[in-house]
Formats: structure tokens, sequence, C-alpha cells
């Protein structure tokens, strides 16, 4: 069975995350109301919405860095703190927050110094952190400090930092929307293959339709005011995707739905 075909079996398992009747509220203000979702193990999703429709406050919600006002929200079945605890997910922002004095594999390395020196058991891929440099291309440029890096080789950096701890959910807050657009299309394949050989599952928030599309297996389209679930729209287009792929009739047909559900939010 190919990466891909292991990732969608792993659809079958428990959920890699579940949103029963989900509320986030701060103060008086509602950002998400009343989401309802089980995210699928092994699966790539991208989100899509308008601007602050709750995009970055679900990834919040689903990493325990803020809790439902009403609901429930589990990771791998687990209760979202005891995840955390467990490294069961990690996170890529948009800033790659990198330690500007720490050559990349030593950024990469962080995760793992810290748990040990914690004295925390802490799961560890089984690429070691050179490999996981050479798995987001950044072979050969390990010893570099950050400021030696363009943007999406730190943001690469970043990406092998997450995945240091053999996260089973990767989430992604518009980590490549900084970069320009030739870079932002070798990072989107090289995160394709990260997912396939790791099999992680992913939610990537973006603002670019092409790039949802891209990437992922669902679109998750969002509401604002409040914030709430719009649509979850299947994208069945083969992996390997290649950016060719974006010149299909059905690429042009996906995007063209999601700008249309966009307009209507
Ligand atoms: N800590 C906070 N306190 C108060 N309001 C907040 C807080 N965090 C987010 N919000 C509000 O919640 C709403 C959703 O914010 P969020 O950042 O999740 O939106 P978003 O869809 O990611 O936006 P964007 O696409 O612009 O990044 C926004 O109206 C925002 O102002």
């Amino acid at each position: 069975m190919d990466a891909v075909s292991l990732n969608a079996a792993a659809g079958t398992q428990v959920p890699a995350a579940s949103l029963r009747n989900a509320w986030v509220k701060f103060g008086q203000f509602t950002a998400i109301q009343d989401i309802s979702l089980e995210i699928e193990a092994g699966a790539f999703y991208s989100i899509l919405g308008p601007s602050g429709c709750g995009k970055s406050t679900l990834l919040r919600l689903v990493s325990d860095l803020i809790p439902p006002a009403a609901g429930e929200v589990s990771v791998f079945g687990k209760t979202t703190e005891a995840a955390r605890l467990a490294r069961e997910f990690a996170f890529v922002f948009q800033d790659a927050t990198l330690l500007p004095w720490r050559s990349a594999l030593k950024n990469v390395e962080l995760p793992l110094e810290i748990g040990r020196s914690r004295g925390i058991d802490i799961p560890v891929s089984d690429k070691s952190p050179m490999e996981l440099l050479e798995l987001v291309g950044l072979k050969g440029r390990e010893h570099a400090l950050p400021h030696e890096l363009s943007g999406g080789m730190r943001q690469r950096v970043a990406i092998a930092r997450a995945l240091v701890c053999k996260p089973k959910l990767l989430l992604m807050d518009e980590p490549f929307g900084a970069l320009d657009e030739m870079t932002r299309d070798h990072l989107n394949l090289q995160l394709l293959k990260v997912w396939e050989e790791t099999g992680v599952t992913i939610l990537f928030v973006t603002h670019s339709i092409p790039e949802a599309v891209f990437l992922g297996q669902k679109v998750l389209m969002l509401k604002a005011h409040p914030g709430r679930l719009h649509e979850i729209v299947d994208i069945d287009l083969p992996y390997p995707r290649s950016i060719a792929q974006r010149d299909t009739p059905e690429f042009t047909r996906y995007s063209a739905h999601l700008r249309g559900l966009l307009e209507a939010c």
C-alpha cells in the first residue's frame, strides 16, 4: 500500500480531532459558534474562510491553548490537555520563530533537549533531526544560522522541528503566507511529501484558494460573524499532486466553488 492509501486507511481509526457543539467566547464575543466536526486521522485538511471567521481560534481550541466555552473537544480520543502532554500535536506558525543563535540542526533538536532536561519521556520521530532536515530539503544547510537562511528555508526548519517529537497531528497556521508564490509552490510540494512519508494528520489554515485545493483532501470552509462551519468540500484530485494540476478543469471547478462559498460568507 502506498503512503497516501495508508493515510486514507488511517481514516478508519479514532478521529484525529473531534469537536462536539464546540463554542469559543472571548468575553461577550462569540468567536466560534457550535461547531461539530470529526477530523479523520491521517487526512490533510485545508481551512479557508474570511478574515476573523475563527480559523486560528479553531487551531488554538484543538491544541489546548484556549478552552471551549461549551461543548467538547478531543484529540485522538483524549482531552486536549492529555494530548498536549503526550505531544500528540505540534504547531507551525507563519513566523518560523527559530532561536537566532542556534543552527538549523540545533533548532530542530531543541524540543528533544527541552524534554530531556525536564526528564519528560517524550515521543521521538523514527527519523533523526538530520533526516528530518533532509526530508524538508535542507541537507547541507544544517549548520546554517537562521539569518543565513531564506524565509522559505526557515519555515522548512520549523516544519522539521515540529516533526521531531513524532506528532500525529500537525496544526499549521498560514505557514507559507509570507512567502513569494514560487517558494510557496515549492514548499507545498515539500509538505505533501512530508505528509505522505510520515502519515501525520494536517490541519492547514490558508487565505489562498489555490493552495487549499492543491494541498487538501478536504477543505473546511468557515463563515464569519460568528465563526461557524459553512461547508466541507472533498477535493477528489489524485496524489501525488503536481503544479500542472492547477491548470486542469477539475482544479478550476473546485476553486470556483470555494470562491463562490467565500463570497457568500
Ligand atoms: N484573545 C482574543 N481576545 C478577543 N478576541 C479575540 C481573541 N482572539 C481572537 N479574537 C477574535 O476572534 C475572532 C476570530 O479570530 P481568528 O484569529 O481566529 O480569526 P481568523 O479567521 O484566523 O482571522 P485571519 O484570517 O484574519 O487571520 C476575531 O474577531 C478576533 O478578533
